[in-house]
Order: structure tokens, then sequence, then C-alpha cells
């Protein structure tokens, strides 16, 4: 995955995710009444909704991202339809040659991660085997130590799957227990050392590993002080955008060659047509193009 990641971000010059993160209220009104109409006032009618609206923006910007990264929560809440839209948005991502990366954040004791890391090691059924997430990647919290990340580290070497471990997170809040210091060294570092240490594990060919972290783009001290300290780990950056983070906040995040990260934006680039008027609703899809194009040309501009 990472290597593929890498070759990707390479082809379109640009280290955006687009972020699947669709709302109720994100949703153009002729979506809505489609749906409506067909399926009734129902957790299936926005599950159909869902699927529309990321098809109609995976078409308009699959060509200029290397990666979309669908937030599992915004699909679960409506039970086993909205779980039917994930799989699907994942699905059709890949058809479209898109790295997906599932935004999950598990983490639990090692057997019952074992039945998590079915995400991306997939299931056998007798002799049958079923990769039924179809994620490259998924985000995992690391608060439960190694034995709830190990089965997910046997699944990125057999499947070339990858991982992304929460560090230091974009949220106003992350302070409260991951800055704390264990012996004058803040926990994300010390999150940060095991996460370089469990990465050797599964080292792709190209200096970095299978694991990478999550490191939001609020944090630009921090951020530039873990590219330092986490030279083989690639970082996945949210908070660019909606959350304030800026693209000058990220200098210090790249690597040497201008890699090393790839930015996320959800709200920023799927819901765009509601902050700019002049796309009509039933445009709402070229709204995202010109985000994703924005985004690219403001982050190119600081690569290196
Ligand atoms: O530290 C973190 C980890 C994950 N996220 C997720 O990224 C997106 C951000 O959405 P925006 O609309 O671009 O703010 C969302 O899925 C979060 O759950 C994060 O924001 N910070």
């Amino acid at each position: 995955m990472i290597d593929r990641l890498l070759t990707k971000i390479k082809t379109v010059e640009n280290p955006t995710v687009v972020g699947l993160d669709p709302t109720y209220s994100m949703i153009p009104n002729f979506i809505k009444q489609e749906m409506l109409e067909r399926f009734g006032k129902t957790p299936k009618a926005v599950a159909e909704m869902f699927i529309k609206f990321n098809k109609m923006i995976i078409d308009e910007v699959y060509d200029l991202i290397p990666s979309v990264k669908p937030q599992i929560a915004m699909y679960e809440q409506y039970g086993l339809e909205g779980l039917r839209a994930y799989m699907e948005t994942c699905e059709y991502a890949k058809s479209k040659g898109l790295i997906v990366i599932g935004d999950i954040k598990r983490g639990d004791i090692a057997s019952t991660a074992a039945a998590y890391a079915g995400h991306i090691a997939g299931v056998e059924v007798e002799d049958e085997h079923f990769d039924l997430w179809q994620e490259d990647a998924v985000t995992l919290n690391p608060y439960m130590g190694f034995d709830g990340i190990e089965p997910f580290i046997d699944a990125c070497n057999k499947n070339d799957k990858g991982l992304f471990i929460l560090v230091k997170t974009s949220n106003p809040s992350s302070s409260e227990i991951q800055d704390l210091l264990v012996d004058g060294t803040p926990i994300y570092d010390r999150t940060a050392d095991l996460v370089s240490k469990w990465g050797e594990l599964t080292m792709g060919d190209r200096g970095y590993s299978r694991i990478g972290a999550v490191v939001g783009a609020t944090h630009k001290e921090q951020g530039t002080e873990l590219r330092a300290r986490m030279p083989h780990t690639f970082f996945l950056v949210p908070g660019y955008g909606a959350q304030g983070g800026t693209s000058e906040d990220l200098k210090g995040f790249f690597d040497k060659d201008g890699l090393g990260i790839i930015v996320n934006s959800s709200r920023g680039i799927i819901a765009a047509y509601q902050k700019d008027k002049t796309f009509d609703e039933k445009d709402f899809a070229k709204a995202s193009r010109q985000a994703v194009i924005a985004m690219r040309n403001d982050l190119q501009g600081v690569m290196g």
C-alpha cells in the first residue's frame, strides 16, 4: 500500500486525500428528492443518497488525487444500509484506481483485534476468501498497546495493506492525554516511538513503513518535530481547511523530497458547493473538483 501510495502521489503531483464524510445536510436537494421518492423516509434512502453523492464526487476528482478516506461513523449511524453505502463507496473508489483509507479508528484486546483486522485481512468461509471492505489501509487507536495492533500488521505483510495510527490528533482536546509528560516526554512522542518500532515489522521498498501515523495539521510545531523523530513513517494529516490547518503549517511535515504526508480534507471539499454560491447545487461535484484543485495548488506551494 505505501509504495503504491507514493507512486500515486507522484503521478498526480498531489498529496490531497478527499474525505468522504457525507451528512444528510450536505446532500443536494435533487438527490434527496429522488431517493425519498424511491425509498421513502428510510435509512435506505439516506444510504442511496450517500452512494450517489460519493460516486458523483469520485467521478469528478479521481484523476486529481491519490486517495479517499471515508469516515465509517457517517455511514454506521444508519445501520446495515449505512454500512452497505460505506462498502459500496470503498468498492467504487477502488474501481477508479484510488487508494482507500478506511477511517475506522479501532483498538481492542488481541482476540477482538484479530476480528477487527478482518477489515484488511479479509475473512475465510471454508476455502473461500472474501475481501469485503476493499480498504487499502485503516486507522487505529494505539491506546491498548501492541497486542491490539499486531493482528493488523500480519495483514499488512500478507496483503500489502497499511495502517495509520493516532499519534497527535487534530482536535482541540488532544492535549488532555497526548501532551501529558511521562518522565519529561509527551505521550505523543512516546506513541511516535512505538509506532516507529512497530513500523519496522512491515517496511515497504522505498523507505517508508506500511504503518503510518495520524498527525493533525492543527499542530504545526509537533508535526515538524515528529517528522524528524519518525523519518520512516508516513503521515496522514487531517485538520486542513475546516479545522483551521493551513499549508503554511505543514511545511515541516514534508520530507526532503516533498513527500511523506497525505493531507485530508472532508467538509472543505465535499460540501464546497454550500460555501461557493457560484455553483448550482446540481454542479456540487464540480465545486468539489475546484476545491481539490485549489488545495493541490496550495499544497504544491509548500512541498519544496
Ligand atoms: O486527528 C484526527 C483524526 C481523524 N480525523 C478525521 O478526519 C476527518 C476530518 O474532517 P474535516 O471535515 O476535514 O474536518 C474526519 O473524518 C475526522 O474524523 C480528524 O479530523 N482528526
